[in-house]
């Protein structure tokens, strides 16, 4: 099948790419130029284990191309994926402006049978919109469908290979079979292919990412709570989740989640909701409960050292949104270090992917390329980031390092009683903190 790709960000470049990877003749388009330049030569801009290996292979079997020339790649084109961003608007609903150049843009050039797939998150009714300006600028009903996603960052290429379930909404039952057929290759362990109305498509997704969101919010709350009960949140996760009611996944306190979807997509719900006149208590809680989640660590480090931080070498490990990604939108890391910097903090950084992201958007970090050399000094260390690598540092030698060994750890990645007795006074998230013998 011909498909062209419109939008070749995180989503759109593994939508593509992995269409391609199972036979499709795929093109990629985007308005970045120097995106699309670099993607020609090899360079893939963004970091996502497996991605560049398998783009790679499919544009030299010449199944994946890219290009900026929307006309010529639709023109041809059977199916044509939307994957361009739905940023957060001013007012907290989705900005939908890059849809609506795409919509336009392509509706010269569609084929008769050509289907338009919304893969971006978009705001209920976005779908019948789209219908609604291609009638208007074709003078034929067009065929258009919701396909929304449900990759995670750093797990892409394998979320998307093998999802859980596939959700397409769709007016018409021929384009829902055609979905069917080119989603194939990806079910054949009979996960299942669900078709619904454009509508329910639509809302899936924003009730999908809410409801993350919610069990994240809840469990932090809950950490929160622990810490001034004398409870060990930890202990609690395990004990809650051997229900298989509620199970395990989702429910790690932390120092709040970001990224470019659940801030906004709660927000955007958040949105509907008010414009429908009804009342989005529980979103607007999840929301707010994240924006303070993200100042727990900062206040862990003013109870400790005092309001004023002038003169403190604090390092920072862990500024991408999530490991596995160079991706910093949103990042907890970011209102950490802002913080820290405004009460008189000198920061040094590190991160195994995202340090060349959040130099473009800072200043005054230090970065340093290794965990070990980041430590060197520190008054503290604030761990924002689960990577992997960071949950089996070499203490002994951390605890040479630091100038004095004051651990915040914002994902709970190490036990506090091995802290304790590896010397550390040790801050984690909703579970007991302990004094160490030089702090
Ligand atoms: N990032 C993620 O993990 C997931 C994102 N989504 C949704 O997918 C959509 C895209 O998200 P990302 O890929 O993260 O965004 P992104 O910002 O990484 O990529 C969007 C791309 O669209 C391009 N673009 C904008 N206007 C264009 C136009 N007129 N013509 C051609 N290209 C244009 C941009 O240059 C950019 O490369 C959003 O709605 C998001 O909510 C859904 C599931 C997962
Ligand atoms: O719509 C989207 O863009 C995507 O949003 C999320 O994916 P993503 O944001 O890439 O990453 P997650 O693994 O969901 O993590 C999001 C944030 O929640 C935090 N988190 C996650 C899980 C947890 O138990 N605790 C927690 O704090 C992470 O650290 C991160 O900051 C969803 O998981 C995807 O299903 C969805 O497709």
């Amino acid at each position: 099948m011909k498909i062209a790709v419109i939008g070749t960000g995180y989503v759109g470049l593994v939508t593509g790419t992995c269409f391609a990877n199972s036979g499709n003749d795929v093109t990629c388009i985007d308005i970045d130029e120097k995106k699309i330049e670099r993607l020609k030569g090899g360079v893939i801009p963004i970091y996502e284990p497996g991605l560049k290996e398998l783009v790679l292979r499919n544009a030299e079997d010449g199944r994946l191309h890219f290009t900026t020339d929307t006309a010529a790649a639709v023109k041809t084109a059977e199916m044509i994926y939307l994957a361009v961003g739905t940023p957060q608007g001013d007012d907290g609903a989705a900005d939908l402006s890059a849809m609506w150049a795409v919509t336009k843009a392509i509706a010269p050039h569609l084929r008769e049978d050509a289907i338009v797939v919304t893969k971006s998150t978009v705001p209920v009714g976005t779908n019948a919109r789209i219908f609604a300006i291609l009638k208007e600028l074709t003078g034929r009903e067009c065929h258009v469908a919701s396909n929304p996603e449900f990759l995670k960052e750093g797990a892409a290429i394998d979320d998307f290979m093998k999802p859980d379930r596939v959700v397409v909404g769709v007016r018409d039952p021929e384009v829902g079979e055609k979905l069917r057929q080119l989603y194939a290759p990806f079910l054949r362990t009979e996960k299942p292919f669900l078709v619904m109305s454009p509508e329910s498509a639509e809302m899936t997704k924003y009730v999908a990412n809410a409801l993350l969101a919610t069990k994240i919010s809840f469990i932090n709350e809950m950490a929160n709570l622990c810490e001034k009960m004398g409870g060990d949140i930890n202990d609690v996760r395990r004990g809650i989740g051997h229900d298989s009611r509620i199970g395990f996944a989702f429910l790690f306190p932390g120092v709040g989640y970001g990224g470019s979807c659940f801030p906004k997509d709660v927000r955007a719900l958040t949105a509907m909701t008010e414009d429908k006149g009804n009342l989005p208590e529980m979103l607007r809680a999840v929301d707010s409960v994240n924006e303070r989640q993200k100042t727990v660590l900062f206040n862990k480090v003013k109870s400790h050292f005092g309001d004023d931080l002038a003169g403190k070498r604090i390092t920072v490990w862990g500024l991408a949104f999530k490991p596995e990604t160079d991706d910093i939108r949103e990042a907890p890391a970011l209102v950490l270090i802002k913080q820290l910097q405004d009460a008189g903090a000198t920061i040094v950084a590190h991160d195994p992917e995202a340090m060349e992201n959040v130099a473009k958007e800072t200043t005054g970090i230090e970065f340093c390329e290794s965990m070990t050399e980041a430590v060197k000094g520190a008054d503290a260390l604030c761990i924002c980031t689960d990577w992997k690598a960071f949950s089996q540092p070499d203490f002994a030698e951390m605890y040479q390092l630091m100038a004095s060994p004051v651990v915040f750890d914002g994902r709970n990645l190490y036990d506090p009683a091995r802290m304790k007795a590896r010397g550390f006074c040790y801050h984690s998230i909703g579970r007991v903190a302990v004094d160490g013998r030089k702090a």
